[in-house]
């Protein structure tokens, strides 16, 4: 059989934050061959499939040999011969090998390498893009990207309480135009920065390294930017936050260090209301933490007709919790990160489950990238609607949003944007700021 799969191979490479990952290769008996590289996060759900690193650690600058070892060894032989088209049944076999429910044994990290390293084998067999087998003969439409212009939290050395702050353009029409939009904002961002004597670099994943001394600043200073770039917020260009309050968590409530205040569920829910009431805000993700299921459901029912709420370490890309939270109202969208499931396979059905229940998806990045494209094909070819990457500044961002220009530009007259119809059913009605 012509796709059956003759090879795994893994080495360790080095990521945007100059961390190891890996890196696999799947070799075709026809001699097809496709390759991709684990990225990884700092904020992490305590839910998501566990990153192998020597030393134990989930995160930081040990080596990843055990997990390459997984692939090279159990791995490779587990698949030998398994039909790389399969993508079940090829992610199957990693997962029962594995055997736990978080991967712990062959390291999530080892298992994403391989599932996107053989969809990238199948599309090269078949001469296709990624996006293109991955959709079929479905008709696709370009992902709404949601992009970082100031990046805090956990990427920031805690600067600010709220990790992204970042941008989305639903009326742009293109992703060649909305990415021309973000770039303008991103400048006047920056440039609103240095006047204001506050430019001091840029963050994990590229948004300007957030130097205020309220939360609000950041929002305020994000809605100068905009206008100074000749755009009206709330109208051409919106607001969306990752609050990753699971890294606010301080005892039974959560602690904003900028505004110097520990904060009950309801308070912090009470603190996004108000923002999301005095700001073009769109999308808020995370806004509680991992288990505050009735914080989820208490935002939901408050703002969730005109905003999206996301759930990242919430929801972890598990479609069991995504049925749940969707069964609580807790939410209206989910992020989907493909290293938090730890394959193609389970990641997808998530996104499923949550479109079947009316929920958006987003299909994200982690702060920690390589110059691994697939997640812009993933979003197409699932027909997320939404992107996240990161900001619009370091190039294992660019090279995601360069490789959406590339597939925009494939499909011609029939590219569709998804704009605003990305989000959420309930979410787009009118609103006055
Ligand atoms: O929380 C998130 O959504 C991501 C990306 O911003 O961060 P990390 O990869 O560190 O979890
Ligand atoms: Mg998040």
């Amino acid at each position: 059989m012509k796709t059956g799969i003759a090879s795994v191979f893994a080495r360790q490479i080095w990521d945007s934050r100059g961390c190891p990952t890996v890196e696999a290769e799947v070799t075709l008996a026809s001699g097809a061959s496709g390759r991709a590289a684990a990225p990884a996060g700092a904020s992490r759900g305590e839910y998501e499939a566990i990153d192998l690193r020597d030393g134990g650690i989930a995160f930081g600058g040990k080596g990843v040999g055990r997990a390459v070892d997984a692939v090279n060894g159990p791995i490779a032989k587990a698949l030998q011969a398994v039909d790389a088209r399969d993508q079940a049944l090829v992610d199957s076999r990693m997962i029962e090998g594995d055997g736990t429910s978080n991967k712990s044994v062959f390291g999530g990290n080892a298992t994403v390498a391989v599932s996107m390293a053989v969809a990238h084998a199948v599309a090269d067999a078949e001469g296709l893009p990624l996006w293109r087998l991955l959709a079929g003969d479905r008709h696709v439409r370009i992902p709404l990207p949601e992009i970082q212009i100031f990046g805090g939290g956990a990427h920031a050395g805690r600067r600010t309480d709220v990790q992204d702050f970042m941008i989305m353009a639903p009326q742009a029409g293109s992703i060649r135009r909305a990415l021309e939009i973000t770039g303008n904002v991103y400048h006047a961002a920056g440039a609103a920065m240095e006047d204001a004597g506050l430019l001091a670099g840029t963050a994990d994943e590229g948004g300007w390294w957030p130097n205020f001394d309220s939360n609000e600043a950041a929002l305020s200073m994000l809605v100068s930017a905009i206008e100074r770039a000749g755009y009206r917020p709330g109208e051409d260009v919106f607001i969306s936050l990752d609050i990753a309050a699971n890294e606010l968590r301080s005892g039974t409530g959560y602690q904003l260090n900028l505004d110097g205040e520990k904060l009950s569920s309801d308070e912090i829910v009470d603190r996004v209301v108000r923002w999301s009431e005095d700001y073009p805000i769109l999308s808020v993700e995370d806004p509680v933490g991992q288990d505050d299921t009735a914080g989820m459901a208490n935002i939901t029912a408050r703002i969730g007709e005109t905003v999206q709420i996301i759930g990242d370490d919430f929801l972890v890309t598990d479609a069991g919790r995504v049925a749940k939270a969707a069964e609580a109202a807790a939410g209206n969208a989910v992020l989907v990160k493909v290293n938090q499931a730890g394959t193609l396979t389970e990641a997808r059905a998530a996104l499923e489950t949550a479109r079947e229940l009316g929920w958006a998806t987003i299909v994200s990045a982690r702060s920690g990238e390589t110059e691994d494209v697939t997640i812009a094909h993933l979003a197409t070819g699932w027909n997320a609607g939404q992107i996240k990457v990161g900001s619009f500044a370091r190039s294992e961002r660019m090279a995601k949003w360069n490789e959406l220009l590339r597939i925009e530009e494939a499909l011609g007259s029939n590219a569709e944007f998804a704009g605003a119809g990305g989000l959420p059913r309930r979410v787009g009605k009118e609103k006055a700021w």
